[in-house]
């Protein structure tokens, strides 16, 4: 890859930052001739492979994992109507197989129900088969007409995690969005990346959903980034694909579902809320590279510092560490750049000083320095590295509680907007939502908040003095 030259810019102006970073700290190309469609480079796809270690590590606890196929018969796609109207501008086709015109358009998955349902159909028949938790990860297609972003807005999602429930009643399925919500939350808890839970208005929800909740978090530039969707589908889908069961009685009854996504958004948060002026900050649990030795070459004792840190490499690595000892032929100063650009939680430093006190220098990517006794070295490490995720998800959540703001009036909305979210009260009306987003210039993201950052409450709505609740106003991607 290209070398690093010259300083990123200011995390403040958080556009150019967040392009320039994704090259510099080497997790993807952005110049593949398709718009919308971007490639990994290892280090971002090495970032990858662990996020979603982590999410399959969850998932994996009471779903199964599974694939179903990319190209979905134009017949099926077509069956269910709110769902056609909400994906038919963003749908690609497959028209043909080689210069032979196909009888029937294949769909390019926009997201997956119209491929995995009609399956369903055919497996589930009696209670005894639900509930049915199955997700896949796999790649999807959405002609995104709005401005295409690298991780945050594809036309090819490259990463994206959907599951797809199936239970006997609507009870058990509205069970079933919580409990992706608690999962979605852990997995962003494990990501330090803080969240705010919420119920997107009935315009906003997924396409042939009964309800849509959504979780959400502050970007640096004060817009709200979409990072999780939990959908209660009902029995709309399970009637559209004849999904039946056969209950205790022996009576037929249509099956209720549920349905929930991440996508690679997910890594966009974690790159965008832990980042800082000189590039990636990674939490240990992500990055490819938890530790670099950094040897400190000081005249003639050059073969016994390198062979000092030989060992404190070896040492790390048994204990179960990425570790990496960067013994190139270059100042210090080179190498922290070159690390801190792509966020590696943990610099250890061994110079002579510190073979003759018997220590090593630990210097946290956030520029805490610690020394180490060199015997403890591997409990010091991780003891430092469990601080340094600890920092990270305080950090990350204060930053947040700082773009939060609870606003009495459309004039306090629309300045706080500007910098967060603003929680408001809403009587739930469409014409007071329009005069909302009219007067602030942002949208309406949800009531039904849950957020240990915010205190739901009863209020006059903010544009007609009716009866409110706490509802989110802010910009978004
Ligand atoms: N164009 C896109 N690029 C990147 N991520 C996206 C894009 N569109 C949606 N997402 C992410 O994917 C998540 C799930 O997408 S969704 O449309 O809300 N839900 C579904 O597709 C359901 N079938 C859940 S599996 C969203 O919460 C959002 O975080
Ligand atoms: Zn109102």
């Amino acid at each position: 890859m290209e070398e690093d030259t010259g300083a990123l810019p200011r995390k403040e102006d958080f556009s150019q930052w967040y392009n320039e970073v994704l090259w510099r700290a080497e997790i993807m190309d952005v110049r593949y001739p398709v718009k919308g469609l971007y490639v990994w480079y290892p280090h971002g796809f090495a970032i990858r492979k662990r996020v979603y270690g982590i999410l399959r590590g969850l998932m994996d606890r009471d779903h199964a994992e599974t694939l179903f196929p990319l190209l979905i018969p134009e017949t099926e796609f077509m069956k269910e109507a709110a769902h056609i109207k909400g994906f038919e501008d963003e749908v690609y086709w497959v028209t043909h197989g080689g210069r032979n015109e196909l009888d029937v358009p294949l769909a390019l998955r926009p997201t997956s129900e119209t491929a995995i349902y009609p399956m369903y159909s055919l497996w589930i028949r009696s209670h005894t088969d639900l509930p049915l938790k199955l997700y896949q990860i796999v790649n999807t297609f959405r002609y995104e007409t709005k401005h295409t972003r690298p991780l945050i807005r594809l036309r090819e999602i490259t990463s994206f995690k959907e599951a797809h429930t199936v239970h006997a009643t609507r009870e058990e399925a509205a069970v079933q969005v919580e409990t992706a919500l608690g999962l979605y939350r852990e997995f962003y808890d494990r990501l330090r990346v803080p969240v705010i839970i919420s119920r997107r208005p009935d315009w906003d929800k997924f396409p042939g959903a009964d309800y849509t909740m959504a979780v959400d978090t502050v970007m640096p530039d004060g817009k709200m980034l979409q990072i999780g969707t939990a959908h209660m589908l009902g029995d709309h889908f399970s009637r559209t694909y004849d999904i039946t069961f056969e209950d205790a009685n022996g009576e037929r009854r249509y099956a209720y579902q549920t349905c929930y996504g991440i996508s690679e958004r997910s890594i966009a948060a974690t790159i965008s809320v832990h980042g800082d002026d000189r590039g990636l900050v990674l939490p240990p649990e992500v990055a490819p590279i938890a530790i670099v030795i950094v040897p400190i070459i000081v005249g003639k004792r050059r073969e016994e510092v390198l062979s000092a840190a030989a060992t404190v490499e070896k040492d790390l690595r048994n204990a179960g560490f990425t570790v990496k000892l960067d013994d190139r032929d270059m100042r210090p100063g080179a190498k922290y750049y070159h690390w801190e650009m792509r966020g590696v939680p943990l610099r250890v430093e061994i110079g002579p000083r510190d073979i003759d006190a018997n220590t090593v220098v630990a210097v946290t990517r956030l520029g805490r320095k610690i020394t180490l006794d060199r015997r403890g070295v591997v409990e010091g490490v991780i003891s430092v590295l469990a601080e340094f995720g600890e920092e990270l998800s305080q950090t990350a959540r204060q930053a947040m509680a700082d773009r939060i703001a609870v606003t009495d009036t459309l004039e306090e909305t629309a300045e706080a907007v500007k910098r967060g979210v603003a929680v408001v009260h809403w009587c739930g009306s469409k014409e007071c939502a329009e005069k909302i987003e009219a007067a602030t210039d942002a949208s309406i993201l949800g009531s039904d908040i849950r957020s240990d950052l915010i205190t739901v409450s009863a209020g006059p709505c903010i544009a007609c003095g009716g009866n409110g609740t706490s509802t989110l106003v802010a910009r978004t991607y």
